[in-house]
Parts: structure tokens; C-alpha cells; sequence
């Protein structure tokens, strides 16, 4: 079964399964390091998504400038962590680890073999919820930072798209060269499953943009973790 479903229409899309939870696999990527663990957290990922249901994370709804207007982010958010983080032209003041929290890290630690020491954590409501095309490269974030993003709760997908540098094009399959607005013509896309962790690594978002399209076929939440290491 393919690991990656190159999907222009969306179809078709079947998660992937037949891998397990310690070799990850290295989905095949040019200019960057993805790894990919869909049973990672199988058999935590229930009494997890509950206990951070229940609990009392401080999800924040944030703004974003769009066309002149400043219109409220299509999630909420939180940024845990000692430190502040900077991105989207804004600082995010830290709130304190939660414990769970703080369990899933050393986990996700453990197996990706380097210390996080912030998390930005989406709660996505349901499929009408979303995050727009970006890549995670805040200065803060060092220059290749690894990113490690588990999932729970309901399946969405996400997707991948080249910049194409105008010098790196020829190293590409010809259906991954540009479209009109400069961007891949066949983005990738990936189901991220309850359990699931992927790690993005290595030159990725020097080269890469990731979204999480709105699913309308959603009705249930999703809460994502994704673990950064913030250079002081
Ligand atoms: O929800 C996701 O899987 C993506 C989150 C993401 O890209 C981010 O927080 O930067
Ligand atoms: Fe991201």
C-alpha cells in the first residue's frame, strides 16, 4: 500500500497501516527528512485524547491579518512551553506543561532520540477547521529543525507541496514542477491517524509548505502536538 497517496482530487485515500511502531518509514522526500509512525502511539492515543479533552488546556483563539483584516485563526491553539515563541509576526506567551503533555514529549522524545522543549498544541473543532499553507522555519526554530507532530483523534489529511526553487527544479519528477503560482503541481498528502506521529527533519522547510485542508466529510475534533526544540 502506498504510503503516500498523490492526490490532486482527494480520492481514493486509504491510511496507511502496515508498518510498525519502531521503524518508522522514511517516506521518500526530495530536499528534506520525513519519517512517519502511524500505530506510534496506538495503544495511548485513547486515554490521551481524553484526559487533554478534559482537562483544562488554555486553547486560545488567535487572530490572523488576511487581505487587511484581522480574522480568527480556523482553530484554537496553545503554546506550551518555558519560552516564548514567535511566529506569524506574533508572540506567543508560554503556558506551564501539563502533565499529560509532558508524558507524550518524553515519549516522543525517547523515540526521535533528541530533547523538545515547546509544543504547540491545534485543537481542530471539526472539518470546517484548518491550517492555511506554511512552512515551520521561525528563526527561532534553528536552521533544519526537527518537528514531531502526533495526532489524536479523528483522521485528517495533510498535505505537502515543494516551493521549487527556481535551482532545484531540474532535480525534480517532472509532475512535481511548478504550476502557475510557483508551487508543486502534485502536492503530496498523508492521512494522520489517531496515534500517529510524523517527524519532519533535515532541509523540509527550507523546501517544503504543509497544510491541513478543511475535511467537510469531519464532524469529530482532532487535537494536534507538535514538539519543537526553541534555540535560547
Ligand atoms: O495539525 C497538523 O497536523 C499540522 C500542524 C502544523 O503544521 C503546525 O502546528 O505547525
Ligand atoms: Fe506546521
Amino acid at each position: 500500500m502506498p504510503l503516500f497517496i498523490e492526490s490532486a482530487k482527494g480520492e481514493n485515500i486509504e491510511p496507511a497501516t502496515e508498518v510498525n511502531t519502531i521503524t518508522p518509514a522514511g517516506l521518500p522526500l526530495a530536499h528534506g527528512r520525513l519519517l512517519w509512525w502511524p500505530n506510534a502511539f496506538a495503544v495511548e492515543a485513547d486515554t490521551w485524547f481524553t484526559q487533554l479533552k478534559k482537562s483544562e488546556i488554555s486553547w486560545q483563539q488567535h487572530t490572523l491579518r488576511m487581505f487587511g483584516r484581522e480574522l480568527n485563526e480556523p482553530r484554537l491553539s496553545c503554546w506550551m512551553s518555558e519560552l516564548p515563541y514567535r511566529y506569524s509576526g506574533k508572540t506567543r506567551k508560554p503556558v506551564p506543561w501539563h502533565p499529560v503533555v509532558r508524558e507524550i514529549c518524553q515519549r516522543v522524545s525517547d523515540i526521535c532520540e533528541q530533547p523538545f522543549n515547546g509544543v504547540l498544541l491545534n485543537w481542530y473543532r471539526d472539518g470546517q477547521d484548518s491550517m492555511g499553507w506554511h512552512a515551520d522555519d521561525e528563526p527561532e526554530l534553528g536552521i533544519n529543525p526537527t518537528v514531531a507532530s502526533v495526532s489524536l483523534g479523528a483522521t485528517r489529511r495533510f498535505k505537502l507541496r515543494h516551493n521549487l526553487r527556481p535551482e532545484l527544479r531540474h532535480e525534480l519528477r517532472p509532475e512535481l514542477r511548478p504550476k502557475a503560482d510557483g508551487h508543486s503541481a502534485a502536492p503530496r498528502e498523508l492521512l494522520l491517524n489517531h496515534g500517529s506521529l510524523l517527524v519532519m527533519a533535515g532541509e523540509m522547510q527550507h523546501h517544503w509548505q504543509h497544510a491541513l485542508p478543511k475535511m467537510a466529510a469531519c464532524s469529530t475534533p482532532r487535537i494536534n502536538l507538535t514538539f519543537r526544540w526553541l534555540v535560547e
